[in-house]
């Protein structure tokens, strides 16, 4: 079984971990090291908590999960040999991952927070990397929901609309729901139906072969009050609304 280890524990760190734990990696087979959280994660969760040089000694995949701006910060007196480097940092390209790290054995990834119930999706862009870390990174990364190659000048884009994407999906639920309230439903039921109604549309969605614009035309009945829903959302500019927030979130600089 591989050794994985995460410097950084934040939201995605722990979302991978989950996602790890979920697909039956041992805790003991996952290390994590940060100055505040990682004991803590390794009292509840049974992974072990290293010093960073340590980690990465016990581990196969060292993943790295902590904010961009603290790349050469953490890295910096840390030898990473010739082990498989995973990054999740925002903004960071191969060539800076290599500089930084002093290794080519590196993969630029872009997970989302999906990946704590396996059902992320993930883009990729590596160096060029040894057969055994080839293999490595595709068990590692297959064990979290869909890896895709995507070119790094587009990784900005994707960042927007399945990094921050689930950001955005909350917030509609979250939405919704506000919506279903003011009409007259508990907040409770309101959170609940919003809820599965996203997750139950996204699988139909998934699986209907249609767009997801000819599938609005299936709910929308001839003259009925989906329509009238939908054309006030068109009224309102909501495509307009949704471009501007992912033209904010392409065009954010991270580091
Ligand atoms: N949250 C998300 O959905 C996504 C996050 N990312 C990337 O994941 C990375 C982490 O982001 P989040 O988990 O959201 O932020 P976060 O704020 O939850 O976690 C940041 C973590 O950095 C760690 N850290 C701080 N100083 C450190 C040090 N000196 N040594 C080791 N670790 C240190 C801490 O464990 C802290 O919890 C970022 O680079 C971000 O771009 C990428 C895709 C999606
Ligand atoms: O907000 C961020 O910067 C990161 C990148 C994509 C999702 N979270």
């Amino acid at each position: 079984m591989a050794k994985y280890g995460f410097i950084g524990t934040g939201n995605m760190a722990q979302a991978m971990i989950k996602g790890l734990l979920a697909r039956q990696v041992a805790p003991a087979d996952i290390a994590v090291s940060s100055p505040h959280t990682a004991a803590k994660l390794a009292q509840e969760w049974g992974v072990k908590a290293l010093p960073a040089q340590q980690l990465i000694q016990a581990s196969d995949v060292v993943v790295l999960a902590f904010l961009p701006n603290q790349l050469a910060a953490v890295v910096n007196t840390l030898d990473f040999g010739d082990k498989l480097v995973v990054s999740v940092l925002a903004g960071i390209t191969v060539d800076q991952l290599v500089a930084a790290t002093g290794t080519t054995q590196v993969v630029r990834t872009l997970p989302n927070i999906n990946v704590a119930i396996n059902q992320g999706i993930t883009a990729y862009a590596k160096a060029s990397l040894t057969a055994a870390n080839d293999t490595a990174f595709q068990a590692f990364s297959d064990q979290l929901g869909q890896v895709v190659a995507v070119p790094e000048a587009e990784f900005a884009a994707f960042s927007a609309v399945a990094g921050s994407g689930p950001a955005y999906v909350f917030k509609f639920i979250d939405a919704l729901a506000k919506a279903g309230v003011e009409n007259g439903l508990s907040a409770e039921l309101a959170t609940a139906i919003a809820t599965q109604t996203v997750a139950g549309s996204a699988q139909l969605l998934a699986v209907s072969g249609q767009s997801a614009q000819a599938m609005q035309d299936t709910v929308a009945s001839p003259g009925g009050s989906t329509r009238a829903g939908l054309d006030d959302l068109a009224q309102q500019q909501f495509d307009a609304v949704v471009a501007h927030a992912i033209k904010a979130t392409v065009n954010h600089k991270h580091a």
